[in-house]
């Protein structure tokens, strides 16, 4: 693989990395699938079959997908790798001193194959290795309770790390349920040889920044959502980080609806081609953005303007094409839900999407753009299109 790095949206697409769903998906219930953050209960085997298909839609357009799971059990064969994984899987002042020993014990005792899988699929009571002598912590434990959560969520490989130039930014989530998917994402990314040079960009512990929010809108031009997810302060040092490494010129700040139908920006929004983004009709005429710029060793901020105007400015074209999903209002409002306005560019024109919204799909192709449908029927049902369910790690220049 050459260095990665991604400077765009839409340059060809060469290498990504994806999580396959696996086991991790089959502790979602009607009574925890709120709290992972699943709006229902996905048919696994189908939710594989589905992403297979589009790792092979990609394949063959000549994409190299790494696989999340695959990454992750090569880095544990380092030792330091192992110790991290198994510090960030135990949380003692759950589990109490003793418990939180037999966890770690039986992790480092297992090859590294099932280690990357518990520390994905997690862990119930039931599944601890049988205790000799009391235990008040186990006792009282339902047996199915989790003593190590599972991450559903790792399916969506966008939030957890970001490619700006040739920094990868590991980003720092927000909701609980994907907290520890950062400590996952940083080891492979410090441990596996492939990105033995990865340079980094931002912090893993700094205020929160998900990879659906930030869009590399051009060549040093980065907009960042800001709402459910990323907070004001996670986009200003964000920011502050991109301008230090000289990544970028221009960070816009824009503002969207704190409300899990636009949890990150790119359900709202996605660009197509150079100068062509999908977006949902209905903020198209409100969203703004705060322009963020370099000003000696601090920034200035200006703003807030329309954001397509913004954007136009910062990217140095006369005006930024918006292909929308939908006149009708209730047909876009169900497709911007079904992430329609999600889409994941293999080169300028070319996006993959969900085969259901089939008014956006053929709105893009009105618009010339070439979309590869993919089935999403159980992939969707964590909310997630086809660009949050991809990492790009390498992308061809523009
Ligand atoms: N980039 C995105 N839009 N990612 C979607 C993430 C969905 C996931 N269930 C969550 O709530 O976090």
């Amino acid at each position: 693989m050459s260095n990665p790095h991604a400077q765009s949206e839409v340059g060809p697409l060469h290498t990504v990395l994806m999580h396959r769903p696996g086991d991790e998906l089959k502790r979602l219930t009607p009574r925890n699938s709120d709290q992972l953050l699943f709006d229902a209960i996905p048919w696994v085997d189908r939710a594989q079959q589905e992403h297979d298909a589009f790792a092979d839609v990609l394949r063959e357009r000549g994409v190299d997908v790494l696989l999340l799971h695959e990454l992750l059990a090569e880095a544990l064969s380092d030792s330091r790798a192992r110790a991290a994984g198994v510090h960030s899987a135990v949380d003692e002042r759950r589990l109490g001193a003793e418990v939180a020993e037999t966890v770690r014990s039986h992790l480092s005792s297992v090859d590294e194959q099932t280690l990357a899988g518990l520390l994905i699929a997690g862990m119930t009571f039931e599944e601890l290795p049988a205790a000799e002598g009391q235990s008040l912590v186990r006792r009282m434990h339902h047996a199915h309770e989790f003593v190590i959560d599972p991450l559903p969520n790792l399916l969506f490989t966008r939030d957890s790390s970001v490619w700006v130039g040739e920094r990868v930014a590991v980003a720092s989530l927000a909701m609980p349920a994907r907290n520890r998917e950062s400590a996952l994402t940083d080891l492979v990314y410090a441990y596996h040889p492939k990105f033995s040079h990865a340079a980094r960009a931002y912090g893993a512990h700094s205020a929160p920044v998900e990879g659906g929010d930030v869009l590399l809108l051009a060549p040093g031009v980065v907009a960042v959502g800001v709402g459910e997810r990323t907070s004001p302060a996670g986009a200003e040092s964000f920011a502050r980080s991109v301008f230090a490494d000289g990544l970028a010129h221009t960070v816009l700040a824009v503002p969207i609806a704190q409300q899990r139908a636009s949890m990150h920006l790119d359900t709202v929004c996605t660009m197509v081609d150079r100068d062509t983004v999908v977006m949902y009709p209905a903020v198209q005429d409100s969203l703004t953005a705060y322009t963020l710029q370099p000003s000696g060793d601090d920034i200035k901020v200006g703003g807030p303007e329309p954001f397509l105007n913004t954007a136009a400015e910062a990217m140095g074209i006369d005006r930024l094409r918006v292909i929308d999903t939908g006149l009708d209002p209730v047909t876009a409002e169900r497709e911007q839900w079904e992430d329609g306005n999600n889409t994941l560019a293999v080169a300028p024109g070319v996006v993959v999407a969900y085969e259901r919204n089939v008014e956006t799909n053929a709105r893009l192709e009105e618009a010339g753009i070439e979309v590869l449908r993919i089935s999403g029927s159980e992939l969707g049902s964590g909310r997630g299109g086809p660009r949050c369910m991809s990492s790009p790690i390498l992308r061809g220049a523009l």
